[in-house]
């Protein structure tokens, strides 16, 4: 469904992303996992046509996106980011309601969706009419995931979803998420910096640095079959608790 050829992306003189091949078959999951900075988050947003590739392609279904209506684009494209970016001065509701109200949804349909994506979620019903500030972290993401939901676009882009929570709800919040992903056959692109959580929730890892692809495939070829000296480093750069406590 989305395929990047050979994209190259500067900001300014930051060279973002350097000649980057990828490609994410319709009903694929996909994590992109890296260090910071190295371009993940540019990946989705070029998909999305939040920015523009410097050289190479973008193709959606196989049309380069310089060719597409971007905002019926990003109509058919879910995007949670970390913080959840609801509008603040709208309730949970109002907030889940504004792209179905735009595109001239009926009020009976709005809330039919929005009973049916609060079930998937677990989202509270009394929450609804909540401010996000009177939310918690966790139900701010659930509704940001559900509002990413409510016109049953065909991909789920989702940039670092469950960084910002704690241990125990993020936990809750993978299963959940592994739950919607195979339920609801998307093409899903998954940013995060976890890698466990990447190969719970992502058959495919795509391992980024420094605006390259260094590596893709599943969890047993980054471990036993790394690519390169980056790679092994990345996979091993996490401390178990038997070695803190010692
Ligand atoms: N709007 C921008 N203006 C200037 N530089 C930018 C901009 N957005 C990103 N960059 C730079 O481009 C590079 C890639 O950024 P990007 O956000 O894609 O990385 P990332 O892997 O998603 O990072 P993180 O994990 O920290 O979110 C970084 O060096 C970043 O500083």
């Amino acid at each position: 469904m989305f395929q990047l050829d050979n994209v190259s992306k500067y900001y300014g003189t930051t060279l973002a992303l350097e000649g980057v091949t990828l490609e994410f078959p319709r009903g694929s999951i996909s994590a992109l996992i890296g260090s910071s900075g190295s371009g993940k988050s540019t990946v989705l947003r070029l998909l999305l046509g939040l920015e523009r590739a410097d050289s190479g392609v973008v193709r959606i279904d196989g049309v380069p996106l310089q060719n597409l209506d971007l905002l019926a684009l990003r109509r058919g494209i879910g995007y949670v980011i970390q913080d959840g970016g609801l509008f603040p001065h709208l309730s949970a509701y109002d907030n889940l309601a504004l792209l179905p109200q735009y595109v001239g949804w009926p009020k009976t349909r709005i809330e039919e969706r929005i009973e049916i994506l609060a079930a998937l979620t677990h989202f509270p019903r009394d929450g609804l009419q909540r401010y996000p500030l009177e939310l918690s972290g966790g139900q701010r993401q659930r509704v940001a995931l559900m509002r990413a939901l409510m016109l049953d676009p065909l991909a789920l882009l989702l940039d670092e979803p469950l960084s910002a929570l704690d241990p125990i709800v993020r936990y809750e919040l993978q299963d959940e998420l592994a739950a919607i992903f195979t339920g609801i056959d998307k093409t899903v692109v998954l940013v995060t910096h976890d890698l466990a959580e990447a190969a719970f929730l992502a058959p495919r890892l795509i391992l980024l640095d420094a605006g390259k692809v260094q590596q893709s495939g599943d969890l047993d070829a980054l471990r036993h079959t790394p690519a390169n000296a980056w790679v092994e480093r990345f996979v091993h750069a996490r401390r178990d608790l038997t070695a803190a406590s010692a």
